[in-house]
């Protein structure tokens, strides 16, 4: 399948700091890829270079086949669409007006805007100022805008980060279904379940480099630190590894009879990220 996104050798430093160290990986079209990584890593810097708002150091940056330099050009900028935490949002109109105003620069049909503002469960409050909205608010409706013109390719630079529960869950409903209807997702996260929920590919992003790219279940099952719980009909309860050693002594447990469950304890992306960079997500 045809590459949306191809990244070799990318390198990005600011005076001292390197922020990319040597960043390889592509994204098929269709896919929803996530990088995943604290604070510092180099997620927003990496989607800031994919969107042509930074350029890179060193190495080469293809979307949609051309090079970076390229998505300046207007054409390029309406097949993609960018969800970053500088918003452009402009906070003098309200929530309709700021929509509005893209449909006429992307020449979409107004209606639209009904259907995006369901989406991000914001249609009761269209006529509010930008200004007046909560962090959370803005966060939904830059995402409104991002996909209103329904892009081939979607940026979001972690969506979710401002949202509560209920409308978290609403975003990701959204961004599965724009997904299955085709729309390759890029998106960079430090939210583990918000990573694989919505993910076919994650990269771990430590210190400006990917140390494992891989589908989520790959990434669980190469590490090999999963155990088991046992709970015993005396109410105790009894952690061992899955090895050898541990399957010995269940099958005594459970010839003995004295197993009420078994629980097996998958290790979570975040446990997998600490073994892996000795770093947590957080
Ligand atoms: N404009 C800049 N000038 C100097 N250093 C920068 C600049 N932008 C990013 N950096 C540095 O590059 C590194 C990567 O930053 P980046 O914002 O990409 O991380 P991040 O993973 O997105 O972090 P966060 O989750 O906090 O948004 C950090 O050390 C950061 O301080």
């Amino acid at each position: 399948m045809e590459n949306v996104i191809e990244v070799k050798g990318l390198k990005k430093s600011f005076e001292n700091q390197i922020a990319l160290a040597d960043v390889s990986f592509s994204v098929k079209k269709g896919e929803t890829i996530g990088f995943l990584g604290p604070s510092g890593s180099g997620k927003t810097t990496t989607i800031k270079i994919l969107t042509a708002q930074l350029l890179p150091t060193d190495g080469h940056v293809k979307v949609f086949g051309q090079e970076i330099s390229k998505l300046q050009n207007p054409a390029y900028m309406k097949r993609i669409g960018i969800l970053t935490d500088n918003s452009g949002l402009y906070d003098r109109l309200s929530i309709y007006d700021n929509l509005a105003l893209y449909c006429d620069l992307y020449n979409v049909d107004k209606v639209k805007i009904k259907e995006v503002l369901q989406a991000v469960n914001l249609i009761q409050d269209q006529k509010k100022l930008v200004q007046k909205l909560s962090k959370g608010m803005k966060q939904r409706v830059t995402l409104a805008r991002a996909i209103l013109h329904k892009p081939e390719l979607l940026f979001l630079d972690e969506p979710t980060s401002a949202l509560d529960p209920v409308n978290t869950k609403q975003i990701h409903q959204v961004l599965k279904q724009l997904n299955k209807e085709g729309t390759t997702i890029f998106l960079t996260t430090h939210d583990m379940y918000e990573a694989e929920y919505l993910c076919d590919r994650i990269a771990f992003l430590d210190r400006g480099e990917i140390k494992r790219l891989d589908t989520p279940l790959n990434l669980r099952t190469k590490v090999d630190n999963r155990t088991v719980t046992l709970l015993l009909k005396d109410n105790q309860t009894v952690h061992m590894d899955m090895n050898d050693e541990g399957a010995d002594k269940i099958y005594q447990y459970m010839r003995n009879g004295e197993v009420i469950s078994i629980h097996s304890n998958e290790p979570t992306l975040g446990d997998i990220f600490v073994e892996l960079t000795g770093r947590d997500l957080a």
